[in-house]
């Protein structure tokens, strides 16, 4: 009996000392520890196979399977239990997304198989994934694991439908040359106050390309398309930019042409852009002006050749090229040739019909009795910008009534001056060369811009402006501007 009450009584003690370990192994984190034992013990029976997923590949171009790779541990609930995490907040209100830091292990199952990732740099700074997987699973699941995260990933994306605007920072021989931030210019087609028939021209035109892939491979040609959208300040080439990026669902890419060394940057820069992407050099002839004089910049070649096939073949496929600029004197005929820019749009001042377009969206005004008088001013030749427009029209949304006395005085003084400006300058457009004739010019857009720089036209412009990120340039002539 004795014996008996000794044996329970020592498994009692026993089972509490069992508990007691737990209970220190779980609340002082010594578990993990014994873990990392155990799996070290475990490791040491195995060999292993491992596999780098580098970011770049030789040609410095972005590679691919990195970016799924990222994408598909990322959405692992496994990386929580990596040392190390990163916390975002999301898309939705309130949402925290977790994002994997540098050198960290994430475990994966696959097949019944062990696999970790580890999230690397190499010595010179590129960043990788490199895959680790016992050499007995390799044949096994190696093939059928890759696929899987291609799977994964693209679905991934197809949910994420968020764009992105990247702009080209200074060379750091580390991560590439784009940086990107979510893209969410509201600006569509349909805020834009332009001729009804061109706006439908160019939709089509857009439509076209999308849906031209087997054709552009029919001709031998790369798929992409670009254009020239060409008028004064604040006439809506930016907004106009955003519309199309928000049109075709495709990112932005913003070059900063200050901050390309030299032609041969230029062509890095673009072979490490994504397909499905409006990729834009905002005020060209400004750039070109201001650069004249210094040989280590980009050069008008180094543009054409930019935009030019054999170098474009190489790079990613379904992309729209756009340049911006106030006026096409400046530019080289050669530059606008068809084939290498595709599609000319001319943004003029603001006229009346265009007006009326604005006071509809700005202001919900259809009619008003003050228009008949508005409409006398421009016939007399008085114009602003839409930028202008809107923005007294912004100022004033309350009273529609005050916002069309502010337009008419504002067309009265400083539109009177633009006015002559814009005589000159459609004019000029009627003497359209060769160049202009054999390519498609969309010319007619309603509103265009006069030279308004004042400072609520400045303020105005960064709220709703295409946001552009622009360093000083080092020759000093190039503007700094808000885009
Ligand atoms: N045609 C237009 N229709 C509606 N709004 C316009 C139009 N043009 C300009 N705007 C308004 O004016 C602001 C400035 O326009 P935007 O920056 O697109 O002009 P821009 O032609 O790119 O000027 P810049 O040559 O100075 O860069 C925009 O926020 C936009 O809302
Ligand atoms: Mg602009």
């Amino acid at each position: 009996m004795g014996m008996l009450w000794d044996s329970i009584l020592l498994l009692l003690v026993a089972a509490f000392a069992l508990f007691l370990v737990r209970v220190v192994l779980f609340k002082t984190g010594l578990i993990y520890m014994v873990k990392l034992w155990r799996r070290k013990m475990i490791d040491t029976f195995h060999v292993y196979q491992f596999y780098k997923v580098p970011e770049f590949n030789d040609n410095v171009q972005e590679n691919q399977l990195y970016l799924k790779v990222y994408a598909y541990l990322n959405s692992l609930s496994s990386i929580e239990n990596s040392d190390f995490t990163n916390l975002f907040t999301g898309k939705k209100t309130n949402e925290i997304i977790l994002r994997l830091d540098r050198n960290q292990v994430v475990g994966d199952e696959f097949l019944g198989a062990r696999v970790s990732w580890i999230n690397g740099q190499d010595e010179d700074g590129v960043r990788n994934f490199v895959l680790k997987i016992r050499k007995a699973d390799k044949r096994r699941i190696l093939g059928s694991y890759l696929q899987h995260i291609h799977t994964v990933s693209d679905e991934l994306e197809q949910r994420n439908t968020e764009l992105k605007l990247f702009m080209n920072v200074d060379d750091d021989h580390q991560n590439g040359r784009w940086r990107s931030i979510p893209f969410d210019h509201p600006c569509t087609f349909e805020n834009i106050a332009m001729e009804t028939d061109l706006k439908n021209k160019v939709k089509s035109d857009l439509e076209s390309f999308l849906k031209g892939k087997q054709y552009y491979n029919r001709l031998g040609r790369v798929w992409k398309r670009s254009y020239l959208l060409y008028g004064p300040s604040g006439t809506g080439k930016s907004s106009f930019v955003a519309a199309m990026a928000n049109f075709l669902d495709y990112d932005v890419y913003d070059i900063d042409l200050s901050k390309v060394v030299d032609d041969s940057d230029l062509k890095m820069l673009l072979l490490q852009t994504r397909g499905k992407s409006v990729i834009v050099i905002e005020d060209l002839d400004r750039y070109l002006s201001a650069t004249k004089s210094t040989t280590t910049a980009v050069t008008l070649s180094g543009i054409l050749n930019f935009t030019d096939s054999i170098l474009s073949s190489c790079a990613a496929d379904e992309r729209i090229m756009v340049f911006t600029m106030t006026g096409k004197e400046l530019i080289d005929p050669a530059m606008l040739r068809p084939g290498r820019v595709d599609v000319h749009i001319h943004f003029p001042l603001c006229d009346f019909t265009a007006f009326k377009t604005l006071a509809n969206n700005y202001l919900g005004v259809k009619d008003h009795k003050l228009f008949s008088q508005v409409e006398g001013i421009f016939q007399n030749g008085a114009s602003l910008s839409p930028a202008e427009i809107g923005e007294l029209m912004i100022a004033n949304r309350n009273s529609p009534t005050r916002a069309l006395k502010y337009v008419i005085n504002a067309l009265q003084t400083d539109g009177d001056r633009r006015g002559t400006g814009r005589r000159l300058l459609l004019e000029s457009g009627s003497r359209r060369g060769t160049t202009e004739e054999v390519s498609q010019d969309m010319s007619g857009l309603l509103c265009g811009g006069g030279g308004g720089s004042s400072p609520a036209v400045k303020e105005f412009r960064k709220l709703y402006g295409l946001l552009r990120i622009k360093s000083s340039r080092k020759s000093g002539s190039f503007d700094v501007r808000d885009g």
